[in-house]
């Protein structure tokens, strides 16, 4: 156990027995400890409870050695949920993983620490949300980090904090294979950027990781915020929230607390708020009666606020990928598997703070507009498909990601250089001839799927997650577009250079029906699921308004992923981060 977290787990075992607090805060992930630190240091004489369902787990190696990233998933800490089948891929059913341990999902994600571009979070105040744009989300955002490296040859200045409690730094290991990434970047015309995080994340570069730089620790919610908390702050680890309490008074609701899954009731005198992820946090609203009235009904709930936009508006990122064979002599990450006696060397460097493969955890990004993908005629194409889509769909977040594919600022695809095998064929089984080769990832997103599905609660009061993916022919095609582009970039010097068989998709995947298939049966979720609580306009579907009150309530938020209206092209830690660093001002304020 580190030292500086000692008090901190005294006060976790110990958590009062007190039944009133004037803030209670349901979901430790990643919005939720950085809520509850901020209310904690900015209301000293206000008490604050935050309740998480899984375990504090401060010294454990899946979670803070970034080598070990992606261990999480399908551990004791992962949620481990999956969505309904999804008809249009053959009925295939994607991982939903979840943190479910304090620090939530920022415990369990690969790290990587972007933003969008500036008209992205400016989108969602010209979606009705006053204030939520990138003046204020870009200083919520750097007051929740402390960057490390700036003016450095992997990152200049620009857009990053350097006091807040969550640690960035780009990854120190970057093996000799990824050095050939930006240089075949540049060569497909893709600029390079050393300013990533300043509102325009286009071109490639090297990629920010959630790392603490000393020591080489992964940097979680949960490890950042709370130690900084008051005496003030209590927090409760294996305690679920069943749902929460709410009382009638004039025509708002009033949320008095919450029950837990095993009785214990929990009183607010102030507020209750939900930071329990995209996935939880409409769910809780629902069993507790906020929500469409026929989703409440067909699950035995009593109905308290008519919201029919409680759980829809799931946007997500989609990914695909293709991997190769690198030629002799390079090692990569897949080596850490393939050899026991490297991947025992490598541990001890990493024990030692000696830099290392366990040091990894990605440093290859690029971001495009499809026009700098794409000839032309292809990007013509996507936008025609995404017109149909618009129409089929005709809601304003999906007629602004219309806008934004005819916006240079704003990036459609991006292109992950991953080092060893991160595919889905999977890696060569020991009693495979290949075991022990070598390879390289690339790994391609699609930045705005128009793809818009739903999360609502079962007859059980579980989460049913429908992302409704390839709804539309705009994502078919464009996951298409990307994995060919991604064969483009493997064949471009210097990267082809690096490898002597394209081991999945595998050559002979040529055709555009061969490509399609393969799209139809390799893509995943990037596990970004957002929108379900969204922060729109009540007409629009919203569910809280601007302060990120519930509508119809008097004192219940949410907090979370959940409200992010439009998802952004970046991988959404950072903007969840800001989301809570603004809203515990708007609660500090509002006190
Ligand atoms: C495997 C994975 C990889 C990812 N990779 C990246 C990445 O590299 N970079 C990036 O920027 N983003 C990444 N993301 C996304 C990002 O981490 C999440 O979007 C973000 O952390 C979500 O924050 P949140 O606060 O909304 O939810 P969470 O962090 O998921 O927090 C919700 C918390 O609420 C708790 N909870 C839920 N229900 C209850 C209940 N009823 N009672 C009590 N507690 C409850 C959960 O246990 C959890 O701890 C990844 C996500 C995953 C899962």
């Amino acid at each position: 156990m580190q030292l500086r977290y000692l008090t901190l787990y005294a006060s976790v075992v110990a958590a009062s027995c007190a039944e009133t607090y004037d803030y209670i805060v349901v979901g430790g992930g990643t919005a939720g400890p950085a809520l509850a630190t901020r209310l904690s240091l900015g209301l000293p004489s206000a008490t604050i409870l935050l309740i998480e369902a899984g375990p504090a787990a401060w010294d454990e190696p899946l979670i803070n050695i970034p080598g070990n990233r992606g261990l999480g998933i399908r551990s004791r800490y992962d949620w481990n949920f999956t969505s309904i089948p999804q008809p249009n891929v053959g009925d295939r059913v994607f991982a939903y993983a979840r943190g479910k341990v304090l620090g939530g999902s920022s415990a369990l994600n690969l790290m990587t620490y972007d933003r969008a571009a500036v008209n992205e979070y400016d989108a969602w105040e010209e979606l009705g949300n006053d204030g939520w744009n990138w003046e204020n989300m870009i200083a919520a955002m750097m007051k929740s980090e402390t960057f490390t490296g700036k003016n450095t040859p992997t990152y200049g200045d620009k857009g990053v904090g350097d006091s807040g409690p969550v640690q960035a730094v780009v990854n120190r290991y970057i093996p000799v294979q990824q050095e050939s990434f930006i240089p075949t970047m540049n060569e497909l015309g893709i600029e390079g950027n050393l300013e990533s995080l300043g509102g325009d994340p286009l071109g490639v570069m090297y990629q920010p990781n959630s790392i603490d730089h000393v020591p080489w620790n992964r940097s979680t919610a949960a490890n950042a915020y709370l130690p900084l908390a008051g005496s003030n702050l209590r927090v409760l680890t294996d305690k679920t929230v069943a749902k929460v309490n709410l009382k009638k008074v004039g025509d708002s609701q009033v949320a008095t607390g919450v029950t837990l899954v095993d009785g214990t009731v929990y009183t607010a005198s102030k507020e209750v708020i939900l930071s329990a992820g995209a996935i939880q946090s409409p769910a809780l609203l629902e069993v507790s009666g906020i929500g469409q009235a026929a989703v409440l009904a067909a699950a035995g709930v009593q109905q308290k606020i008519e919201l029919p936009g409680v759980g829809e508006n799931l946007q997500d990122h989609l990914r695909i990928q293709s991997s190769y064979q690198l030629k002799d002599g390079y090692i990569s990450f897949d080596n850490i598997r393939a050899n026991a006696t490297y991947a025992a060397e490598q541990m001890a460097r990493w024990k030692a703070g000696q830099v290392g493969a366990y040091d990894y955890a990605g440093s290859g990004y690029s971001f495009m507009t499809w026009p700098q993908a794409l000839d032309a005629s292809g990007a013509d194409a996507l936008v025609a498909l995404a017109e149909e889509a618009a129409a089929a769909d005709p809601h304003p977040v999906t007629a602004k990601k219309l806008e934004f594919l005819s916006d240079a600022s704003v990036p459609q695809l991006e292109v992950i250089f991953s080092d060893g095998y991160t595919g889905v064929k999977g890696y060569p089984a020991a009693t495979d001839p290949l075991f022990g080769n070598q390879y390289i990832t690339l790994i391609a997103g699609l930045m705005h799927p128009l793809a818009r599905g739903s999360i609502h609660i079962d007859a059980a009061g579980a989460p049913v997650i429908d992302p409704n993916f390839f709804s539309n022919e705009h994502d078919v095609q464009a996951l298409v577009d990307a994995i060919k582009y991604c064969r483009r970039i493997s064949q471009t010097e210097p990267f082809a250079s690096l490898w002597d068989v394209e081991y999945e998709p595998g050559e002979a995947t040529q055709t555009d029906e061969q490509w399609r298939d393969f799209v139809m049966k390799t893509s995943l979720s990037i596990f970004h699921p957002t929108g379900t609580c969204a922060m729109l306009p009540r007409a629009d579907g919203g569910v809280v308004d601007s302060d990120l009150r519930v509508y119809g309530t008097k004192n219940l938020r949410v907090v979370d992923a959940s409200i992010i209206p439009l998802l952004i092209s970046a991988h959404i830690q950072t903007a969840v981060y800001g989301i809570a660093e603004i809203a515990a001002e708007k609660i500090i304020d509002a006190a």
